[in-house]
């Protein structure tokens, strides 16, 4: 079993034994009752020119057990925000990264820029879970997903007035997405049998992504110097994990990533 099914088969497990602590009728009354205004991040890509990037909080990964476990997430949005993050992404999966519900309620109370909830939604009921923990936008991995069902998850976020950041690997993937109305078509260049990542994959790619969603440069993005070569084809956001998680000053670094050095 490769690692994406492995998570998934323990994210099926998660989802059934919340659904015996919370159901859906009352996941749904919390989610309807959610008083948090909605932060667009589509809203922001079309105000704005320049480099977006979604800031990831990630204390741990399948490829890298340990990158930064005792990072606090508020502080760590704080900084993000400051330093012009224009989203950020958090992570709620419990076993395979560390991350948490609690994470994303503790940085939405915090911080006004739009929030990912960057896990592997593969249940409705998920969506209205990051609906009620305060999220704007959600990951829907296309190579999880049959293609009905990615239409069905991304009909139901938006009809929840969440944005959907779809995720592929490679040209195969862009045919489950097919004309289905993402806000976000992100590209994620980690082979994840190897764990390493190719940013060139990212540029191959390029001619046959379709032009209704915003493009999203994912994984392994290390320096300005990479921003700037994936937005002279087109991407638009660029999202940034383990490398902010490392820096020491992320705000900075952030401003250096959309070509506004410190
Ligand atoms: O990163 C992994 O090891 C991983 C393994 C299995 C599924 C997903 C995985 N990563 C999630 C991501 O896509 C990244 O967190 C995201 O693109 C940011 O990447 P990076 O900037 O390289 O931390």
């Amino acid at each position: 079993m490769d690692i994406l099914s492995q998570i998934v088969a323990d994210t099926v497990e998660t989802i059934k034994k919340r659904k015996q602590t919370l159901s859906l009728n009352d996941l749904q009354a919390r989610a309807g009752a959610s008083s948090h205004p909605h932060h667009s991040l589509k809203a922001k890509v079309a105000a704005d020119p320049k480099p977006h990037i979604i800031a990831e909080f990630k204390r741990k990964s399948p490829s890298r057990p340990n990158i930064n476990m005792n990072a606090d997430p508020v502080a760590v949005a704080q900084t993000y925000e400051a330093g012009g993050a224009s989203a950020m992404s958090v992570l709620t999966e419990p076993d395979y990264f560390a991350g948490a519900p609690e994470d994303l309620q503790a940085v939405r109370r915090a911080v006004a820029m739009p929030l990912l909830r960057k896990d592997f939604v593969v249940d409705p009921y998920q969506l209205f879970e990051a609906k009620a923990w305060g999220a704007d936008l959600v990951l829907l991995i296309a190579r999880i997903l049959e293609p009905a069902q990615l239409a069905e998850l991304n009909a139901a976020a938006q009809e929840l007035g969440l944005e959907t950041l779809c995720e592929v690997h490679n040209r195969e993937e862009l045919a489950v997405v097919g004309t289905t109305p993402v806000d976000f078509l992100g590209v994620n260049c980690r082979d994840l049998k190897k764990f390493s990542t190719n940013l060139d994959q990212l540029i191959d790619i390029v001619d046959d992504l379709p032009d209704h969603a915003v493009w999203v440069a994912e994984s392994g993005i290390g320096g300005r110097e990479d921003v700037a070569r994936l937005e002279a084809v087109g991407y638009r956001a660029f999202l940034v994990g383990e490398h902010l998680m490392r820096n020491t000053d992320p705000g900075a670094e952030i401003g250096n990533l959309r070509g506004n050095p410190a």
